[in-house]
């Protein structure tokens, strides 16, 4: 992402909070929500609903992962990295203040005027900034929501002109949560390389140091179509670990797919939802799985997510590590990192159909 980030720039589209205000606002047969947004067939969606906790994506609790009697928290995090690529992690240590003044920082972000927010405007060769990513046609289908997105680590790769100066505490917030959540990243994958039987510091040598970068999702309502919009179109993420926050975990957005349908995440107030990558698909001989999700919108509710991308070591070859196979069979071709990563922003989001070009035929 490092690299890539500065060489793939979005074709400008509209800022769609002020879009949704338009649209929202008074009687039907104002502004009407345009076509290009309408992305979603609400008839062919099969959704499972996610107050059905027999149904929703497993919750791990750090500390009883840290605790070297409890084995079975070490086997329900290998499963739900292999059956759903997905958990909640809950007990994650993360002091609320942190994460209060980064929500805080970011509510006030949002709600500043449009003119106010394009001071931190993404510009035409880059990808971090406010605005939208991947827009790379005329006629492609646009999702409804905005987005900031900066690269947060290594600090020599913080870009100023696309880090907002208001409110004045942001920065600081966005550094310190970062920071914090790194590290925990780092120790999920320690956890997540001994969960299934290898080396723990094989994963976190790899991740330790290297890019992160954080992603603020600002999806307004949708009052004339949110079943036809789509907050964030159907894809994987392309690095290791995803450390995702939903701030106003009362409102339903996030779904993941699991054997063709789409199951609705319920956010748990306080817990990190974490997903696997592309990368770490690979890198395990897929005994982790990097799987679609997307983002759908509330009709009278706006919600903000903070996704936090952790991306390897930029010159790394992508393959399985003899590590994870002791024996298996390889799935997964081998690619270095740079063409890894100029195919998965080629596909254009779709991460899924990328990894199934690497995927060895069986
Ligand atoms: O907003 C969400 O719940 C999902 C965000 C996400 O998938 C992403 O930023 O990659
Ligand atoms: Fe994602």
């Amino acid at each position: 992402m490092a690299e890539q980030a500065r060489a793939v720039g979005s074709l400008p589209v509209a800022n769609v909070q002020a879009l949704a205000e338009a649209c929202n606002a008074g009687v039907d047969g104002d502004q009407q929500v345009p076509e290009r947004y309408l992305s979603k067939d609400p008839s062919t969606d099969e959704v499972v609903a996610g107050d059905d906790s027999a149904c929703a994506i497993p919750v791990i609790d750090l500390h009883m992962l840290q605790d070297p009697q409890a084995s079975e928290e070490c086997a329900k995090l290998a499963s739900a990295c292999l059956n759903w690529g997905f958990f909640q992690l809950i007990n994650h240590g993360l002091p609320e203040e942190v994460i209060g003044n980064l929500v805080n920082d970011v509510v006030e972000f949002f709600k500043q005027p449009l003119e106010d927010k394009k001071e931190c405007a993404q510009q035409a060769d880059s990808l971090e900034g406010y605005g939208q990513a991947f827009v790379v046609s005329e006629d492609q289908k646009l999702d409804w929501a905005d987005m900031l997105y900066l690269q947060v680590h290594p600090s020599e790769s913080k870009d100023p002109r696309f880090w907002p100066t208001r409110p004045a505490s942001f920065r600081h917030s966005v550094d310190v949560y970062s920071s914090e959540a790194r590290e925990l990243a780092y120790r999920l994958l320690e956890f997540m390389a001994k969960a299934v039987g290898a080396d723990p510091m094989s994963l976190r040598g790899m991740f330790e140091g290297q890019t992160q970068g954080i992603r603020v999702n600002y999806y307004p309502p949708c009052r004339q179509a949110a079943d036809r919009v789509l907050g964030l179109t159907a894809h994987t993420d392309a690095c290791g670990l995803t450390l995702l926050l939903q701030m106003n975990h009362d409102v339903q957005g996030l779904q993941v797919k699991k054997d063709g349908k789409w199951f609705a995440v319920q956010a748990l107030e306080g817990a990190f939802i974490v997903n696997v990558g592309d990368v770490l698909e690979i890198i395990s001989n897929g005994k982790f799985r990097s799987v679609e999700h997307r983002a759908v919108i509330h009709p009278a509710k706006e919600r903000i997510s903070v996704a936090l991308f952790h991306y390897p070591c930029q010159n790394m070859v992508v393959g399985p590590l003899p590590e994870f196979m002791k024996g298996d069979k390889v799935l997964y071709n081998s690619t270095n990192y740079q063409d890894f990563l100029k195919q998965y922003f080629t596909a254009k989001l779709d991460g899924r159909k990328h990894l199934q070009r690497l995927k060895l035929e069986q």
